[in-house]
């Protein structure tokens, strides 16, 4: 039922909330090192699929495992990076310092800290940043940040909700790189929720469209476009451009 390539299981998952059907009987394995882009309509519970995960909404029937045991509360493992980075970091500490809040709460030595911290800054290109306060930085350089603290916290997989929503294309696009560097180089597992289809395709290995009321599992779209993805060369290829007409209609269609 279960193999070992395995790392997330929804199995017949149902939410309700205050009584109302929310998410309907999702079945989906997500692999090691995949990388999972969700999309639908507003409302068709991609956020709250995303919370099934992180251990913060129970099902209320079915299940949803990681490798093989239930998710009830959330896990070291498994790590969130929200849009509102604002609200993620606490402005009074400074970059470093919320890098080490990860650690703190992993109970990690505290000599052993501050290499770590600075490999995971400089990967996140905040090296020369370390002593910046959230209100020094660009909203890109707090998003960075945010996921370097994440990094901190040595989760086989991240979840991202709309993380780059609040960015500028630009920054947007360098960040999109940025995760797909991290899957690569830490083989890493992204559940990444997004409004933005082509930042969708760009960036999965599947796309889940949902279908709202209740919120289930529409169709899955295999993205077979080569790696390492390129910005400009990925997103004028051939599958790229086939894949976003047929996501555009299919979301077209799901909103009527
Ligand atoms: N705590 C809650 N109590 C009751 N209903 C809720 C709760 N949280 C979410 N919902 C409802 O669940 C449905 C799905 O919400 P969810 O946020 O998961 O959708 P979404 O696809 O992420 O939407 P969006 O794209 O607008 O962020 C919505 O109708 C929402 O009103």
């Amino acid at each position: 039922m279960f193999s070992e390539a395995d790392l997330i299981r929804f199995w017949q998952l149902n939410v309700e909330l205050q009584g109302r059907p929310i998410l309907h009987d999702i079945d989906l394995t997500i692999r090691k090192g995949e990388v999972v882009c969700v999309v639908g309509p507003s409302g068709s519970g991609k956020t709250t699929m995303l919370r099934t995960l992180g251990g913060f909404t129970p099902p209320s029937a079915g299940r949803i495992l990681f490798q093989g045991q239930d998710i009830r509360k959330p896990r070291q493992d498994i790590a969130i990076v929200f849009q509102d980075y604002g609200r993620a970091l606490l402005p009074w500490r400074n970059a470093a310092k919320n890098v080490e809040l990860a650690m703190e709460a992993m109970g990690k030595p505290k000599a052993e800290r501050a290499p770590e911290i600075m490999r995971l800054l400089t990967m996140m290109g905040l090296g020369a940043h370390a002593d910046k306060y959230p209100s020094q930085m660009s909203g890109g350089m707090q998003q960075r940040l945010q996921i370097a603290r994440c990094l901190a916290q040595q989760p086989s997989m991240i979840l991202m909700d709309e993380p780059f929503g609040a960015l500028d294309a630009m920054t947007r696009q360098t960040l999109q790189d940025e995760v797909l560097k991290l899957v690569r180089l830490m083989g890493t597992t992204v559940f990444f929720v997004t409004h933005d289809l082509e930042e969708a395709i760009y960036l999965a290995d599947r796309v889940i469209a949902l279908q709202p009321n209740p919120g289930r599992i529409g169709q899955i779209f295999d993205v077979d476009l080569p790696h390492p993805r390129d910005q400009i060369a990925t997103r004028e290829h051939p599958t790229f451009l086939k894949l976003r007409r047929q996501l555009f209609d299919y979301v077209k269609s799901a909103e009527q």
